[in-house]
């Protein structure tokens, strides 16, 4: 397939207003006569995919913004104005512009990555393969790499591959052929050297930027994509690292892939390795075609890369809208205008039409049509049980390879046990019963004390842990109940093994009701109430953007909880429009039913003194501080608000779950 556009002679009066030289198109030559590659190579898995050639027309995107608290009226922001493109099997397209250009908006509107929070316009067209896409289609085709690489810093890379490879993959093949399949990406990314290293992340040493990047393709790599979108895969790392990676990159592209980055300031070396090269400025097209032409082009239209010079800094430098000063902001903006009227005339016609006529008359019949009944139709690969156990075992590994936290919140606990059984040691053996209220206090205070350690450790991982899950579900890797299943029932162990050191050491010191009964059931309302506090916790976490706005809430809900529990302020005590709030306070249960056990048989040394009407006996005290509830009732209440907090936390998951709107 060869293609050769000469175009010669032509003279657009596109600036008269411009102050910019008047540009004299005499001479582009765009040469297109590469063939391009559409024979898959390398592994046997390679053959079974669809090769996909996007095209997209007129695609206009903006948003929707309020103005402001007081004006409700919605203005209008066009961020992509009219762009259209092609990209083939075997292309590697890298669009490129000025931060604010619109790469992003543009990647994300091709991958169908538009929110679908319905705050958006947009219209033109997306096509795969000459057809309009279908969704369910596209994304078992498409694979897209975030510009974050969010991934646990605690797995190696064969681990972090290898699940992606598991849970993706369909049930129906074998899992030997599964494990085959994550070898092939783990050489074709070249991570043979540190497939057993972990992760890592800012705080963790781990597999260098470079590598960490090409894990994080490699992870969307696993089910072989035909077409694959990467945004910005090359910021944040050196030079060396960078040129890996767009290294890597195309050798994708050239084992048959379509592949679409955005890229900021790519090194000549790196330019160099671009097919296809689309600059945006403004959310217009200043250039769309062959990478190797656009320097002839600027040239035609009056702006000559100097030499030796790196032509993506030239481009960049010509497209990008200059800010030091109004006069020079004004003629950065006129320039703009010119370049983007010269593609709109020239470049885009020649280039951008002439490549989709030849794309009609040849190369689709070249490309299986990616249908449904080419893929597997399940939306989810595998069963939910195959999920689930999976899933575990991650959660397993994270748990216990967590060193940090997990030694953080054993000393912690350690900690305040031993503390608080020294300064209440012996409180509750022979105490009078003018003390009673001094028992109360620790029994509340052995509940919040767990229970806020327990809250805070989920307040500051949820949040980090979402966007990779995000991430992942968004990949259609697994459902979300399997993974909140899986996690919530493997971090049960180490919450109840934490609250048996604490509640054996604190219940002896201090000397509370001796009897296996009545630890036991201390015991287990503590552990119960460790449970709901994280529950409400990862409720309020999960639902926060970030750790720092969920570490700013939590403390508000889980006070309110305390302040209602029943210690601080005694049932006539709460003011009637608040009373509601006692039976939401899961201290108000759990705070009742360890009352209820300690103070059942309880016996003060003095009790036989007791003057009339005095509060001295355990079930006098019951009496005074009264849980309105039955042991029982207050438990059954308690539980009922565990699981209740946990299904919220899942429906809020579920609710904030990764939403993509392809309509173009
Ligand atoms: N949801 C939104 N609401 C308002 N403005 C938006 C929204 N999304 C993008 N924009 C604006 O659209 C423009 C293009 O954004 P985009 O993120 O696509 O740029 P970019 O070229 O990828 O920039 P960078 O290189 O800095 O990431 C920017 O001015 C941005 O502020």
């Amino acid at each position: 397939m060869t293609v050769a556009h000469n175009i010669n002679g032509i003279h657009p009066a596109v600036s008269e207003q411009s102050s910019v030289n008047e540009p004299q198109l005499s001479s582009i030559h765009i040469n297109n006569d590469e063939e391009v590659s559409c024979v898959p190579q390398a592994s046997s898995f390679d053959q079974q995919r669809i090769q996909v050639c996007l095209e997209f027309q007129d695609v206009r995107f903006g948003v929707r913004q309020s103005k402001g608290l007081f004006n409700r009226k919605p203005e209008d922001k066009e961020i992509l104005k009219g762009i259209s493109g092609i990209v083939k099997p075997g292309q590697l397209l890298a669009i490129m512009g000025a931060s604010g250009a619109g790469k992003s908006t543009l990647l994300n509107v091709l991958a169908g990555r538009m929110s679908s929070s319905g705050n958006y316009f947009a219209s033109g067209s997306v096509r795969l393969n000459g057809e309009k896409r279908e969704f369910s289609v596209f994304k078992k085709i498409s694979a897209y790499v975030m510009q974050d690489d969010n991934m646990f810093a605690e797995l190696t890379v064969h681990e972090q591959i290898t699940l992606s490879c598991l849970l993706r993959l369909p049930n129906t093949m074998a899992i030997e052929k599964k494990k085959q399949r994550v070898q092939e990406v783990i050489q074709e990314m070249g991570l043979s050297h540190v497939a057993n290293t972990m992760i890592g992340s800012e705080t963790k040493r781990g597999v260098s930027g470079g590598e960490r990047k090409r894990v994080s393709i490699a992870t969307e790599l696993v089910t072989n994509p035909s077409l694959l979108f990467l945004d910005e895969p090359t910021s944040g790392l050196d030079a060396f690292n960078a040129q890996n990676v767009m290294q890597s990159l195309l050798k994708l592209a050239k084992n048959g892939r379509t592949v679409i980055t955005t890229i900021h300031q790519p090194r000549s070396d790196i330019f160099n390795m671009f097919d296809m090269l689309m600059l945006l400025s403004e959310g217009r097209v200043m250039y769309f075609g062959p990478a190797k032409d656009a320097v002839f082009y600027f040239e035609g239209i009056g702006y000559p890369c100097p030499q030796h010079y790196n032509p993506a800094d030239f481009f960049l430098d010509v497209i990008s809208r200059d800010g030091r000063s109004k006069e020079a902001e004004q003629e950065s903006q006129k320039k703009i205008e010119y370049l983007g009227n010269c593609f709109e005339k020239y470049g885009k016609q020649l280039i951008v039409e002439n490549s989709m006529k030849e794309l009609e008359e040849d190369d689709v019949q070249m490309y299986t049509k990616p249908s449904k009944s080419n893929l597997n139709s399940e939306k989810f690969a595998n069963s939910y049980t195959f999920e689930f156990l999976l899933l575990a075992k991650r959660a397993f590994k994270l748990e216990i390879r967590e060193k940090a936290s997990n030694i953080a919140r054993v000393a912690q606990t350690l900690f305040f046990a031993v503390f608080l059984g020294l300064i209440w040691l012996n409180k509750g053996r022979n105490i009078s019963y003018r003390d009673y209220d001094a028992v109360a206090g620790i029994l509340f205070f052995l509940l919040i004390n767990q229970s806020f350690i327990s809250a805070f450790g989920t307040v500051f991982v949820l949040p980090l842990e979402r966007t990779i899950v995000l991430r992942e579900r968004a990949s259609g890797m697994y459902r979300v109940s399997a993974y909140y299943l899986s996690k919530t029932l493997i971090e049960l162990p180490r919450n109840a093994l934490l609250c048996i050191v604490y509640v054996i050491l604190l219940y002896w010191m201090v000397g509370l009701q001796a009897t296996a009964r009545d630890f036991f059931l201390s015991y287990v309302i503590v552990y119960l109430t460790v449970l709901t506090a994280e529950g409400l916790a990862s409720a309020v976490a999960s639902s926060a953007p970030n750790p720092q706005v969920a570490a700013a809430i939590t403390p508000a809900f889980i006070v309110t909880s305390l302040l209602f529990g029943g210690f601080f302020l005694s049932s006539g005590q709460i003011p009637n429009y608040f009373i509601w709030l006692k039976y939401l306070s899961f201290f108000h249960y759990s705070y009742g039913s360890l009352l209820q056990v300690q103070f059942e048989n309880w016996k003060f040394y003095d009790q036989a003194s007791c003057p009339v009407g005095g509060v001295c006996t355990g079930s006098a005290v019951l009496q005074k501080l009264g849980p309105s509830l039955s042991l029982g009732g207050n438990l059954g209440l308690l539980i009922t608000l565990l699981v209740s907090f946990r299904a919220l936390t899942y429906a809020i998951l579920r609710l904030r779950g990764p939403k993509f709107d392809q309509t173009l």
